[in-house]
């Protein structure tokens, strides 16, 4: 079956959290409509830039784009910008259920509104390995009043200016700005625009809620007061269930969740996110967890629940650790790995401009994409020095700020010999700032990669991939690395293209965190001519 959508992608007034600013809407709404389909679906989005002047691109994060690397979205690597008044059809197969999300991949347009769901179902006879009587979603968020422009115009500045932590958090689009503390602009406590979000169950009833974060910054807790949760899906992969009363989810992964409705059913119960791993500034974001009958709005009498200390990474590594593929639906591939790609997180200053970078280098986006590059051999459009695979391990110091001199910017790449096996191993560091490491949630395009180990301090070499677990490692697009710590991953290099690989944190990848691999680009068949038209693809 193939679903047909219609996009116009135009600015809007928007208040989601109360507060007016101009936010980048596909058919109106921010966050977007919700992709449908079952596995093996296909889905075809025609997108109309109705920006008047600026260039956008959607990438569709989950979604390996099998046999259609050019629908995979991302401006630079995949295809050139979608220009104002023009239209872009983006095809591809959902080639498998789970829950995935969709979002600009241009800039810092994700924090202007850009984003939404895409539900894929398993087909008809296959059924889910945990029961539930209905399913409903919410996407998380965080936001500020700050144009996209004014942020990236900052980060891109000297001196440095920084986001800053987010004005308000949103929960399915909707968030509360305290409009007393307002002093130009627009802010109205009472627009139904803001009014909180509610997820009604009817007691004694098992619900599967999907949960995804498109967040340009923050690291969440989840919580429903008073309920357990029992996660069963991590990215569009089936996990070994396990009880949480609070979720840690990163910007660029998803998580299903099993609730049951089974508290005191003469009241409702907050739904709360809060910020971890950076000092929280922004209020607890909510929504209402409504037991039928009681009324929708009906505000619980109790305090917003907090969750666990923003600073406890020792407890967001236990959940790391704590995930585990359901053991129905795991197959690593066994042994060693063909290559291993150690990646040196750090922040960095070249020339003076705050920069992330990965083994020194600073990642840059070229003008012409390395798809078509790459395919069409097309010369000299991007530094063709191979991106290193390793940086000094026997002597940096993870917990000082970085030594600066010797960073620098490149669109350089690592090509990938097709169907071998790639273990990456995330190292993070101390930032510029002393006694500080940061969260990075890492998102790879393209392929779902087996999550093989976490670790605290420095990775080693020789000893660590030895205890790699190839037993019963989830199945993941995007996974964090904590601070002082390391994260290790298998993929197989066998899908055909060129794939981004960055800090799902939109300011990260915009200040240069990412790298890109290309595997068996000369197996992709015949470029879209729509995908063209920018620096040396000009046609
Ligand atoms: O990239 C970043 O810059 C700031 C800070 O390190 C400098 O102001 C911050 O918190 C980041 O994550």
């Amino acid at each position: 079956k193939t679903h047909f959508h219609n996009w116009d992608i135009a600015y809007k007034l928007k208040s989601p959290d109360c507060f007016q600013k101009l936010a980048i809407t596909i058919n109106g709404g921010t966050p977007g409509p919700t992709i449908d389909a079952q596995q093996g679906d296909t889905v075809v989005v025609k997108v109309h830039n109705k920006l008047f002047t600026e260039n956008i691109a959607i990438h569709w994060h989950g979604i390996r784009q099998i046999g259609t690397p050019w629908s995979d979205g991302t401006e630079g690597v995949t295809q050139c910008p979608i220009l104002p008044g023009e239209t872009f059809v983006y095809s591809f197969v959902v080639d498998h259920a789970g829950t995935f999300i969709y979002h600009a991949h241009y800039g810092m347009q994700r924090s202007a509104g850009l984003y939404g769901l895409i539900r894929v179902v398993l087909p008809p006879g296959e059924v889910e390995p945990f029961k539930y009587d209905s399913d409903q979603s919410l996407i998380l968020n965080d936001w500020w009043h700050k144009s996209a422009y004014e942020l990236s115009l900052g980060l891109s500045s000297l001196p440095f200016g920084w986001v800053g932590e987010p004005d308000s958090l949103l929960i399915n689009g909707r968030g509360r700005f305290n409009c007393s503390s307002v002093q130009g602009g627009t802010c109205n406590a009472t627009n139904p625009e803001c009014a909180p979000y509610v997820i009604s169950v009817v007691p004694g009833r098992t619900y599967r809620l999907r949960i995804a974060s498109v967040t340009s910054l923050s690291a969440f807790t989840f919580q429903i007061e008073g309920h357990n949760m029992t996660v069963v899906e991590a990215d569009g992969h089936y996990v070994r269930p396990i009880v949480v009363s609070s979720l840690y989810i990163y910007s660029g992964e998803t998580y299903s969740v099993i609730v049951k409705a089974d508290q005191d059913p003469s009241r409702n119960y907050w739904t709360a996110v809060n910020v971890v791993s950076r000092k929280p500034q922004t209020p607890t974001g909510f929504a209402i967890f409504n037991y039928y009958p009681n009324h929708p709005m009906k505000t619980p009498s109790t305090i917003l629940p907090l969750g666990p200390l923003w600073n406890d990474s020792a407890s967001r590594l236990k959940q790391d650790m704590a995930l585990k593929a359901h053991p129905d639906y795991n197959n690593p591939p066994p042994g060693k790995s063909d290559r291993l790609i150690l990646l040196l997180n750090t922040q960095n200053r070249i020339n003076g401009y705050t920069r992330w970078s990965v083994n020194n280098v600073s990642f840059t986006l070229p003008h012409t994409p390395y798809l078509i590059a790459l395919k069409e051999r097309l010369h000299n459009v991007f530094d063709q020095k191979p991106a290193p695979d390793t940086y000094d391990y026997k002597t940096y110091n993870i917990h000082q700020p970085p030594p600066n001199p010797n960073a620098t910017y490149s669109d350089s790449i690592y090509r990938l010999k097709f169907n071998s096996t790639v273990d990456v191993v995330l190292q993070n560091a101390n930032t510029l700032n002393a006694n500080n490491s940061e969260t990075h949630p890492w998102h790879l395009h393209g392929h779902d990669f087996w999550v093989v180990g976490h670790g605290v301090g420095k990775f080693d070499p020789e000893k660590d991939p030895k205890g790699f677990n190839l037993v019963d490692p989830i199945e993941k697009n995007t996974v964090a690395v904590q601070p002082y710590s390391w994260t290790a991953f298998r993929f197989r290099a066998d899908n055909p293209g060129v794939w981004a690989f960055h800090c799902h944190i939109e300011s990260h990848f915009f200040m240069g965190m990412g790298v890109v691999f290309e595997e068996g680009v000369h197996r992709v068949g015949k470029l879209p001519s729509r995908i063209k038209g920018c620096g040396a693809s000009r046609v």
